[in-house]
């Protein structure tokens, strides 16, 4: 692989001893949440090749399985990244494989599972980095089995040769020593999203986000779509990206137009227990959406949602005739899954005029990341449906830095 390892070490470290990192993710979590761990189990991979020359740090990746909002993909078997993803250009900040990968190559043993958890006792004064090997206070995958631990991670059957509980307060980068206290080579993380990242949107950060870029099987069916649909290329909106993310710079991305239409993510179904007031009905989604529309000079918007036909046909309703509305709805023939369907709304999303989200949801906050990957102006993309509240607080601007 071409990963680089922060330019520290010697290119030629010899006797490289391989390392595997492997993770998960509480079973609850969504799509969207779960990219955002993989950006800080891939720092501190990157921090781990940089600071430990001699050891071939190598991400495993846990596949997507029984994800709690695919409703269409419950009963399906696990789904590999690359489904989703480009994993070369993952490869190009740190190595990475698939899960499956890893099994096929060195079986299913592991040499240590760290469950980490928060103390029972709470953050106490003020904060400190700092991380104990504590009673496990929560359930976790792993029981065992004479002197092993099995457990089924993502679905895949695992045993482990040794398991502690992990009370953990802090950052990706607190795990370093965790993770090189022992010699194995195999370490799983379970329970990674307990630790926060170690700069939310600094350089680093940006840079393994930079490196997530969507398969390019969806990222071909998008493209098309707006062509079709929504008269935007690259081309004519300004989006062109080169094909390696790390040639890409700040300076490259000022012609930045979008295309013509605006974008909104709607955000319903159990969303609208979790954040109740903070989102909007139809009726004031129309009337935001209707304002925008006059503001921009535009006549055309595309929905992203997760609303169910009824929402979804009040409001075309409501905005016709003088707004055309278009949804991505997989297209003809082959039946997309959940997950690929809701990357694809996310690139169409990311390539307009004007962007729009819900009150937040990382759905709507990676589409403001892949925005400002793209070069659009701040004022274009960090911008929310209000609920309840008229004039509500707009999304914080974690724009970006290279
Ligand atoms: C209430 C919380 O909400 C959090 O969701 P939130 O941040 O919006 O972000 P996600 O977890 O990505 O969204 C939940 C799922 O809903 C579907 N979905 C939502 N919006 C769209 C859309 O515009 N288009 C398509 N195609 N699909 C959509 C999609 O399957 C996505 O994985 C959850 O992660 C938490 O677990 C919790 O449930």
């Amino acid at each position: 692989s071409d990963a680089n390892n922060g330019g520290t070490c010697p290119s030629s470290a010899k006797n490289m001893h391989t390392r595997y990192l492997l993770y998960t993710v509480n079973y609850g979590e969504g799509f969207n949440l779960r990219r955002d761990v993989y950006v800080r189990m891939a720092n501190l991979v990157h921090k781990l090749r940089t600071e430990r020359c001699n050891e071939d740090w190598i991400l495993v990746l846990p596949p997507w399985h029984r994800i709690y909002h695919w409703f269409n993909s419950r009963t399906s078997a696990p789904v590999p990244w690359a489904q989703f993803f480009d994993l070369e250009s993952f490869s190009r900040y740190v190595p990475v494989i698939e899960l499956d990968q890893y099994i096929n190559e060195t079986g299913r043993g592991v040499d240590q599972v760290h469950v980490l958890q928060h103390y029972a006792e709470g953050w106490g004064d003020g904060w400190e980095e700092k991380h104990h090997v504590r009673p496990c206070i929560q359930q976790h995958e792993f029981r065992q089995v004479g002197s092993v631990w099995e457990g089924t991670i993502s679905g895949r059957l695992l045993h482990a040769a040794a398991l502690d509980c992990i009370s953990v307060q802090g950052t990706s980068s607190t795990l370093v020593p965790l993770v090189t206290s022992s010699s194995g080579s195999s370490i799983v993380v379970a329970r990674a999203e307990t630790v926060l990242h170690d700069h939310f949107a600094g350089a680093e950060y940006w840079t393994a986000r930079r490196s997530m870029r969507f398969a390019r099987t969806l990222v071909a069916r998008a493209n098309t779509f707006r062509i079709k649909n929504l008269n935007s290329t690259d081309e004519a909106d300004g989006t062109l990206v080169p094909h390696d993310w790390r040639k890409q710079t700040p300076a490259a991305s000022k012609k930045v137009k979008g295309g013509p239409y605006l974008s909104v993510h709607l955000r319903r179904r159990d969303f609208l227990r979790a954040k109740g007031d903070e989102l909007p009905t139809i009726r004031h989604a129309a009337k935001q959406m209707q304002k925008l529309l006059q503001q921009l000079h535009l006549d055309t918007l595309f929905l992203a949602t997760d609303a169910d036909q009824e929402d979804v046909s009040e409001l075309v309703t409501l905005l016709q005739p003088k707004c055309r509305v278009v949804r991505y709805s997989g297209g003809t023939g082959d039946r997309l899954s959940d997950g690929e369907l809701a990357v694809v709304d996310q690139i169409i999303a990311s390539h307009a005029r004007h962007f729009i989200g819900s009150h937040e949801s990382t759905f709507s906050y990676r589409i403001q990341d892949e925005r400002e990957i793209l070069g659009f102006a701040a004022d274009s993309t960090f911008n929310r449906l209000c609920g309840k509240r008229k004039d509500c607080q707009q999304p914080a601007r974690w724009t970006i830095v290279y």
